[in-house]
């Protein structure tokens, strides 16, 4: 006889976008915050998928409700806060739910400034880069939290090398020196558990501050490393969190290596743009590779 043995369910994609109007300020300063929020729920709901019954489903049309409701009546920023308060309302709510997964996709609207002024209500989009929460509200454990960065492009044209791996009769790479390092930045930092939803809000100072610590540690160790290869400059970028943030348990990274190829020119003319004479490259758009760690306290 066979049963169900992982189930979840909810509404993805719920679209939102807020305005939060300053009007201590002549003319008013506006905030906008625009994300992409998924509600996944799961408890005692097998039966609603082997005997149709409808009695245990929460709708999902009601999730994107509820989102929307929580979205006027509290902050939808620190996310990591609007996640923890709306996965904790559904365990709270419906006694047959046990854990409640809420995740969080916030994109950046960054204020223009406008005649060396900041404008008070004209915003960009300042890149593909993404804020990301996950926000698991689990009966009788507590609140678990990833927060982290993803499509944070970046590039540097010097100071990145990779030399000493295995050489065989399969090996082609020469030992490099200098080498294009890019890579599209997918980082996470994991927060030790917080027993109760009033655990999330005494910590509500430390979301944004860790984003931007991050945000911080990633760039400046990626620019300012002469990095042996990206497996040690990503180790040493995780060794920084852990230590700018004691709540923080596990920091993870999954970068690709973005590749850029030198081409011979030679043919045309002797032209030399190969080794110290490279200057035009080809951008690859594959394969990549892919190097992945977590690293924990
Ligand atoms: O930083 C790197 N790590 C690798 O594991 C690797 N492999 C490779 O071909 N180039 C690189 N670069």
């Amino acid at each position: 006889m066979p049963s169900v043995t992982a189930a979840r369910y909810g509404k993805d994609n719920i679209r939102i976008y807020k305005v939060v109007r300053d009007t201590t300020t002549t003319p008013p300063t506006h905030t906008v915050y625009e994300m992409i929020v998924c509600v996944l729920l799961e408890g005692d709901i097998e039966t609603s998928y082997t005997q149709a019954d409808n009695s245990v489903v929460v709708a999902t049309d009601t999730m994107k409700q509820t989102t929307y409701i929580f979205a006027k009546e509290h902050p939808v920023n620190p996310p990591e806060l609007f996640g923890a308060t709306l996965a904790q309302h559904f365990v709270d709510t419906y006694k047959h739910i046990h854990t409640a997964h809420v995740s969080i996709i916030q994109h950046r609207w960054s204020r223009m400034e406008v005649n060396g002024a900041p404008h008070p209500h004209s915003f960009y989009r300042d890149g593909a880069e993404k804020r990301l929460v996950n926000a698991d509200a689990i009966e009788g454990k507590g609140i678990e939290i990833r927060s982290g960065i993803a499509e944070l492009l970046v590039l540097k044209s010097t100071g990145s090398m990779v030399t000493g791996f295995v050489r065989d009769e399969y090996t082609v790479l020469p030992e490099t020196y200098d080498r294009i390092l890019s890579t599209s930045v997918d980082a996470g930092w994991k927060w030790a558990i917080f027993p109760a939803l009033t655990d999330v809000q005494k910590a509500v100072d430390q979301f944004d501050s860790t984003h931007s610590k991050a945000r911080e540690i990633t760039f400046r160790l990626f620019a300012v490393e002469e990095s042996p290869s990206v497996q040690n400059t990503m180790y040493k970028m995780c060794e920084e969190i852990l230590a700018a943030q004691p709540m923080v348990r596990d920091v993870d990274y999954n970068l690709p290596n973005k590749h850029y190829f030198e081409i011979d020119l030679s043919w045309h003319k002797g032209l030399k743009n190969t080794g110290k004479d490279a200057e035009v490259y080809v951008p690859q758009s594959d394969p990549n590779g892919l190097i992945k760690v977590t690293v924990s306290r």
